[in-house]
């Protein structure tokens, strides 16, 4: 438990962009505190510039004049005296201060795992997208061409990744493309030539995953060039050796293994559904669907209709536009600001609530009392969906940042058994949608093929349970992987006890006057 309280109280910086300003402001910190070191460095190179001036000076005079009495005293009083001081200063460290600063710094620096987290979350939208390691260095992503790239450490660092996971393939494509970012302009800095990765790291790293491949030719070639980068490496010449000796003892190469593989690229589509972009064709009993505005949920929308779209009738699933204004979102956003953290879940092997790999996400819960505009949307929510508000579980703020999505799941916390012996479920979900994302971040039913891209303002609505209590399988749903921008969504589960006069359980729908919820719309 501990362990998982540590975790959930971390920072854990990749999980979401809330916390982002506060990184950028480490950063900026830091970046004044080496300009610090830098003056202070150019003070002491003025110094000793200074110092070695006025004794060229005086050793030019005193050479002249080295039987002058004067001159010999004061060569001794220099001599016995500004050298021992010279001494003290060069003794003095310069930078004491900006390492102590720096040091004091470290608690609030990403770590290890957040690291790890951002790799994840790159492989996951690759993965999810089928996007190409090289594209991704190069901007390119789902087909926008953004002004940015990586540079050749970051591309090596992914393949490192790819390595430790033993994706070799993937690993291959990562380490092409930081020998590609090599070539981009300004990649030759010096600071980058000092820090490496070496052009020649490069080539090695892809000659061991190559080799590991089986794919020797390339291997080969890989050592090849990275020999002739760098010729005196004694490890590469080795590598390259062994690997000479291996092609002739195996002659029958793989050429196959050599060639771009884009299936491996995307290695871990499996892991989510390969629709998030929203290009998959939608099933044809979703084709006829059909918006309206609801005034029959309350006796307020009468007034105030609400622009509804029926996205799927069975299961019942809708869009409800103009639910949360402008000004709640802000609200709502930057109150959650200071209490967000990386979100948990119910983790059944360990029986315990986990910070773990099916969510990249931070979140807050929140009563519908918390503040105005989660007083008002609940009312909202209430009329537009007809359903009791005062049986409700807590508003759930959640933001998704780098690569930040929602593994694929149910809302439903039971099983069928237990549900029937009087324990609470959630009938019903609703997803209110606080921001554009730039890019990516849809919500996604796989079995329904719908793909919802938030939309600010609108709140997407469904039942996860039938009209007789039973799991909508269909429902399933996945928070896509967002690509570019930041997600924030408010989500609010409905518990089924005390709903029964809303919702009523029924064998046929044929009995629905009494019926009040939103599916009073379609029967
Ligand atoms: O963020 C999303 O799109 C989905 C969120 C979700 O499924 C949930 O909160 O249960
Ligand atoms: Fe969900």
């Amino acid at each position: 438990l501990s362990q998982v309280l540590e975790e959930s109280t971390e920072q854990r910086h990749s999980r979401s962009v809330v916390n982002m300003d506060e990184l950028l402001k480490v950063e900026d910190d830091l970046a004044g505190n080496l300009e610090k070191y830098k003056e202070q460095l150019s003070h002491r190179a003025e110094t000793i510039r200074w110092g070695i001036h006025q004794m060229k000076e005086m050793l030019r005079k005193r050479k002249s004049f080295w039987n002058n009495p004067f001159i010999t005293y004061s060569l001794i009083r220099h001599m016995q005296a500004d050298w021992l001081m010279w001494q003290e200063y060069l003794k003095k460290p310069v930078g004491l201060e900006q390492l102590i600063f720096m040091q004091s710094r470290n608690l609030s620096m990403p770590r290890e795992h957040d690291f790890m987290d951002a790799a994840d979350g790159v492989t996951r939208m690759q993965g999810t997208y089928q996007l190409l390691a090289s594209d991704i260095a190069n901007g390119l992503l789902d087909r926008v061409q953004y002004n940015s790239s990586l540079a050749a450490i970051d591309c090596l660092e992914l393949g490192r990744d790819m390595i430790h996971q033993n994706y070799l393939p993937s690993a291959e494509q990562w380490i092409l493309a930081g020998i590609e970012a090599y070539d981009r302009p300004g990649s030759q800095m010096e600071m980058q030539l000092l820090r490496g990765p070496k052009r020649a790291d490069l080539y090695n790293i892809l000659g061991q995953v190559r080799a590991e491949l089986e794919n020797h030719d390339g291997a080969f070639e890989a050592y090849q060039m990275a020999l002739k980068e760098s010729p005196h490496d004694l490890e590469i010449y080795q590598e390259y050796h062994a690997n000479e000796k291996g092609l002739l003892t195996s002659p029958e190469k793989r050429p196959d293994t050599f060639k771009k593989d884009e299936e491996d690229e995307a290695y871990v589509r499996e892991q989510l559904p390969n629709c998030c972009s929203g290009r998959c064709e939608v099933p044809a009993k979703l084709r006829k669907l059909y918006c309206l505005y609801n005034c029959v949920t309350s006796p307020f929308l009468r007034l105030a209709p609400i622009k509804t779209e029926i996205l799927s009738i069975d299961p019942f699933i809708s869009l409800l536009h103009d639910m949360i204004s402008p000004k709640e979102s802000d609200l709502i956003r930057s109150s959650s600001k200071e209490h967000i953290l990386p979100s948990n879940y119910y983790d059944g092997e360990v029986q315990a609530l986990v910070v773990g790999s099916s969510r990249f996400s931070k979140s807050v819960w929140y009563k519908n009392s918390y503040s105005k505009a989660t007083l008002k949307i609940t009312e909202r929510l209430g009329d537009a969906t007809g359903l009791d508000m005062n049986h409700t579980e807590f508003f759930q703020v959640i933001n998704y940042g780098l690569g930040g999505f929602f593994e694929t799941h149910m809302d439903l916390k039971l099983s069928n058994k237990v549900r029937f012996q009087g324990n609470a479920d959630r009938i019903a979900t609703a997803i209110f949608y606080l921001s554009n994302v730039t890019q990516g971040g849809a919500t996604f039913f796989p079995n329904l093929n719908i793909t919802v891209f938030p939309k600010p303002g609108s709140a997407l609505f469904w039942f996860n349970l039938d009209h007789k209590g039973n799991h909508q399988i269909e429902t399933m749903h996945t928070g896509c992987p967002v690509i570019v921008g930041s997600k924030w969504v408010v989500s609010k589960f409905i518990k089924d006890n005390g709903q029964e006069f809303r919702r009523p359980c029924m064998d046929s729908k044929s009995n629905t006057e009494e019926f009040l919820s939103i599916e009073k719309l379609i029967f």
